[in-house]
């Protein structure tokens, strides 16, 4: 199939890409001219494990522009530019998918297919299906439940496909199930429904990941006044089929580009609707997440006494999360800035994503490895479970720098090891 791709972030270059594996003819369509280039030349423009060698094996059938009217060869068009938070209050700011809709108008018909994959406030697929039935074309909207470091295998092989149509639109469902013939062809399970429901299947669906987060930290908080290990106690609530181990481990919390600025849209949206209250839940488990950042800012204070200015603490790990150089709404990063902000050098490392952090917090000492950033800290910190920072052996570590507390943001690490080797050590919500 022809297939556009509008928006070319986290989410549209990685889809793009695949759409091309599985065989369609693909047009990558974004504003953004640097992005536009380094996909164009087979350069993934972020981190994403697998996207690199997409890129290059799909160039016969991959291309991008910043030119929109390249569109009007494709048939399907899917809408994947940003929702972020709207500057100054909960709801999602709309301006780019309203923007992205009106700019395909004049190059789509009758035979058209506008697909959404942006996470909207429920209501919009109702509120631009207007717009674009006037052109004869037709929408559907089909979230996305992809996670950033497992795009490639989470697109390709999705747990589930959802198509919201306009009831009764056969033909729309027919179209999505040749653009994903092949994850159907092995049993993906396949929801049709309407846009209100596919709409809330993915809000709801990050509001109870971010909740499910968020009991476990309110559990850790009561761990620390307890002296009980929330990791021992989510490895015995978790063995419980219905609870699930998945997605219960206690640390800074979540963040990134979605979780967060999902759960506040999803309460403005909710509170537009006269039902705020329903989802009241979220403002909690929004603080619990907060508190986190908050707890590990105390504990180092604790560990250096009251005065931090110019103090050094080195941070391991900066992105909101390992194999992902995104730090949006990064909890690691946070931390870093508000130290920074307090008067202490802030020595941080991260294996991919220096250069992103750098470009919203330049004011901390970035450094190339954790041997580098450790050197001279009075406190070590690791902030983002990174492959490198679990497997760091506490003895090295002690060769590099004269430091001896470590704080684990993520409860990553060996904790028995770190104290062996005369550390002491601070998980959070572990003795
Ligand atoms: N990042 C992720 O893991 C996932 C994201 N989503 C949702 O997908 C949407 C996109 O998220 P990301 O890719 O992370 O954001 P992003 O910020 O990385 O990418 C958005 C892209 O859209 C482009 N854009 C903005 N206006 C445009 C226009 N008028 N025409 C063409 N391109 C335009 C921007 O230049 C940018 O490259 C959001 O609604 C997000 O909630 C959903 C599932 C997963
Ligand atoms: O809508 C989206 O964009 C996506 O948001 C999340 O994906 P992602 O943001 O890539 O990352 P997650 O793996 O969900 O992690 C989110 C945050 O929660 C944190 N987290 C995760 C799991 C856990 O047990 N504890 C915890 O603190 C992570 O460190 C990270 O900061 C969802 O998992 C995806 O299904 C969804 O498509």
């Amino acid at each position: 199939m022809r297939i556009s791709v509008i928006g070319c972030g986290y989410l549209g270059a990685v889809h793009a890409a695949c759409m091309a594996e599985l065989g369609h003819d693909v047009i990558g369509v974004d504003v953004d001219q640097a992005k536009i280039d380094a996909l164009s030349e087979g350069r993934a423009p972020f981190f994403e494990p697998g996207l690199p060698e997409l890129l290059k094996a799909e160039h016969g059938r991959l291309r991008f522009t910043t030119d929109i009217s390249e569109v009007s060869h494709a048939r399907v068009h899917f809408v994947a530019v940003g929702t972020p938070q709207l500057e100054g209050s909960n709801a999602a700011d709309m301006r780019f998918v309203d923007a992205s809709i009106d700019a395909l108008l004049p190059h789509i018909g009758p035979g058209h297919l506008v697909v959404g994959k942006s996470t909207v406030p429920v209501g919009t697929a109702a509120r631009l299906a207007e717009k674009v039935e006037a052109t004869g074309a037709e929408l559907a909207w089909n979230p996305e439940f992809l996670r950033e470091g497992f795009a490639v295998s989470d697109t390709l092989t999705p747990d589930r496909l959802v198509y919201g149509v306009r009831r009764g639109d056969d033909r729309a469902s027919d179209v999505l199930d040749e653009v994903y013939r092949r994850p159907l062809s092995t049993g993906t399970p396949r929801i049709i429904t309407d846009y209100a429901t596919a709409e809330l299947v993915k809000v709801s669906a990050n509001a109870f990941l971010a909740t499910k987060i968020s009991f476990i930290n309110a559990m850790a908080e009561i761990a620390e006044v307890t002296g009980a290990d929330v990791t021992t106690l989510a490895d015995a609530i978790g063995h419980d089929a219905r609870i699930g181990r998945r997605f219960l481990n206690a640390g800074v919390g979540f963040g990134g580009g979605c979780l967060p600025k999902d759960i506040r849209a999803f309460q403005a949206r909710a509170e537009e609707l006269g039902v705020g209250h329903a989802l009241a839940f979220l403002d909690d488990v929004d603080q619990v997440n907060l508190r986190r950042r908050q707890r590990v800012l105390d504990l180092i204070t604790d560990a250096l006494g009251t005065e931090l200015a110019g103090r050094t603490v080195a941070v391991l790990g900066v992105t909101f999360k390992p194999d992902s150089d995104d730090v949006r709404d990064s909890p690691a990063l946070d931390i870093a800035a508000r130290l920074a902000l307090r008067g202490v050098r802030v020595k941080a490392t991260d294996p991919e994503g220096i250069e992103t952090a750098r470009a919203k917090v330049p004011s901390l000492d970035y450094h190339p490895s954790a041997r580098d950033a450790v050197a001279g800290a009075e406190v070590v910190t690791v902030l983002t479970e990174w492959r490198e920072f679990r497997e760091l052996d506490p003895r090295e570590v002690s060769t590099w720098t004269d430091a001896r507390t470590i704080i684990d943001g993520r409860n990553c690490l060996d904790a028995g090891a770190w104290r062996a080797a005369g550390w002491t050590y601070h998980g959070l919500g572990r003795p």
